[in-house]
């Protein structure tokens, strides 16, 4: 006997979110976070993560704005650049990861740190009013709020802090939230990881579903 399943992908993501409504505790999100983290639980594919998802108050609307108005999408593994769905963007948005950069490797011996953080340093040309997704390494978040840090470093429009992890993840994006250094969002703890990220980041570039 074949196994009959569901084989239309439009009513596949239907049935889905609709799942992930009626089972989610979507209560305390404005109407632009909740499809954020609707679609963060979906590519989880675990309900109850919205209780790890934290936004600054207007961080939606602000990401959207920005990514209206043009702004680059700055990720911290490829993982999460290649995840994000290009239709979607609303201005045909740069999409940058620096990570294979040729000249990272040496930039991280000079450092002292890991490939990720290194990577964050050639964001600096583009950090102005971008929007900034890390789905992966602590230690690229943690580099970047050290240069932001600095007030003379330019501002991104918005942070998406999703790293994911045992070491460095959950205080990484503690330190994120306590002094949020633009519009933040962060899912606490040491859940996170490129898919989840790059779902806040496809949700914030859609219309709602
Ligand atoms: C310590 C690191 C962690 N990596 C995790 C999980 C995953 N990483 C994958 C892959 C393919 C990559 N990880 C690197 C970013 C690599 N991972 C690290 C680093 C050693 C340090 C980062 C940090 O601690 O901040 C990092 C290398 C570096 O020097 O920066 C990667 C570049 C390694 C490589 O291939 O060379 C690579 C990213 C490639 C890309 O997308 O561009 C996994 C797919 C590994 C796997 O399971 O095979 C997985 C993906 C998870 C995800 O959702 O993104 C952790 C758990 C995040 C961990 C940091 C925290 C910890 O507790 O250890």
């Amino acid at each position: 006997m074949p196994h009959l399943y569901e084989t239309d992908g439009a009513t596949i993501y239907l049935h889905s979110f609709a799942t992930i409504r009626a089972e989610a505790d979507l209560a305390r999100f404005t109407p632009e976070e909740e499809v954020v983290a609707v679609r963060m639980i979906h590519a989880a594919g675990m309900v109850g993560l919205e209780q790890h998802i934290r936004f600054t108050p207007g961080m939606a609307v602000a990401a959207r704005a920005a990514l209206e108005a043009g702004a680059p999408i700055l990720c911290d593994a490829r993982m999460v650049s290649e995840g994000i769905t290009r239709p979607r963007l609303p201005a045909g948005n740069a999409v940058i990861c620096t990570l294979h950069d040729p000249e990272v490797p040496e930039l991280a011996g000079a450092m002292g740190n890991t490939r990720s953080a290194a990577a964050v340093e050639l964001w600096r040309p583009h950090l102005e009013g971008a929007i900034i997704a890390i789905g992966n390494a602590p230690t690229a978040l943690f580099h970047l709020l050290n240069l932001l840090e600095d007030p003379a470093t330019p501002r991104p429009a918005a942070i998406i802090g999703c790293p994911v992890g045992f070491i460095g993840a959950a205080e990484s994006k503690a330190a994120l939230m306590a002094a949020p250094p633009c519009p933040a969002m962060a899912v606490e703890g040491r859940l996170g990881g490129s898919a989840i990220a790059v779902a806040a980041v496809n949700a914030l570039a859609s219309r709602k579903e």
